[in-house]
């Protein structure tokens, strides 16, 4: 097993106010870690510090086994919570500058904007600005932009957000599909149906990991029916 990025005894305080304590995960190469907790649980904050993004009080971040590097970076699709667009931009353009940013050339750049917008259904629309676009739309361009460098690893912060059903259920087989090439994902989600196509899970709760594993490993420890009992158990852990 290959792990590819770990987070060791994380802990992050804003003022006076203790969002992560003693976090520790790791994610191995091929699996889809779903990162699943309340709102205001610490989420965002835990993907940023594994991301480079913010900086932890304690503990310390390994990427593919090593230091945080400028190298390693390019190695990382981000989709950050609220998206990250040149709005006066159309979406091609968008999608062109974070290619560029990621290395790509020209020629490149312009194969993989073509199979990108395709994944995410977005191929007839790539010449709108994005300030026309709807904010399901700007999500999926979101996660085109995070695509566009075919990274290993990919850190996708509530990816599914404003998406109808079908379009959700498309952006899973696209997971799974990444998971088959040994890309490793991490997804932070509110929705419980999606904890289910994952293959571990983090409970996130008041900063603080609550269990991790399978999600049928979690309903046979805890003895609940749904994961979100776990929660609801008020499991301490
Ligand atoms: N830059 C910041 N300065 C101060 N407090 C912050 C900052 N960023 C986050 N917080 C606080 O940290 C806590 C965790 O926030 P975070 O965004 O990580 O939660 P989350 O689990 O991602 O929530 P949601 O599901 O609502 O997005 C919240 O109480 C939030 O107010």
């Amino acid at each position: 097993m290959i792990i590819q990025l770990s987070g060791h005894h994380l802990t992050k305080k804003f003022k006076q106010q203790t969002i992560l304590s003693d976090v520790n995960l790791s994610l191995a190469s091929g699996e889809i870690y779903g990162l699943l907790g309340p709102s205001g649980s610490g989420k965002t904050t835990l993907v940023k510090i594994l991301l480079g993004l913010e900086k932890c009080d304690q503990g310390k971040v390994e990427l593919f086994n090593q230091k945080p590097s400028i190298s390693s970076f390019r190695h990382l699709g981000y989709m950050a919570q609220s998206d990250a667009l040149y709005e006066e931009l159309t979406a091609y353009e968008n999608l062109d500058f974070f290619g560029s940013i990621q290395g790509l050339r020209k020629k490149e750049r312009k194969q993989r904007i073509e199979e990108v917008a395709e994944i995410v259904h977005l191929r007839n629309d790539l010449s709108k600005k994005v300030l026309q676009y709807s904010g399901g739309m700007k999500r999926r361009l979101s996660l085109a932009c995070a695509l566009i460098h075919k990274p290993k690893l990919y850190l996708l912060d509530e990816p599914t957000v404003g998406l109808d059903p079908l379009l959700r259920q498309s952006i899973w087989k696209l997971f799974q599909k990444l998971k088959e090439d040994e890309a490793t994902l991490i997804v932070t989600t509110h929705v419980m149906d999606e904890v289910n196509r994952c293959d571990r899970v983090g409970l996130l709760k008041d900063g603080k990991i609550l269990a991790t594993g399978s999600p049928a490993d979690l309903l046979k420890t805890y003895q609940v029916d749904s994961i979100e009992d776990i929660f609801l158990k008020g499991v301490s852990h």
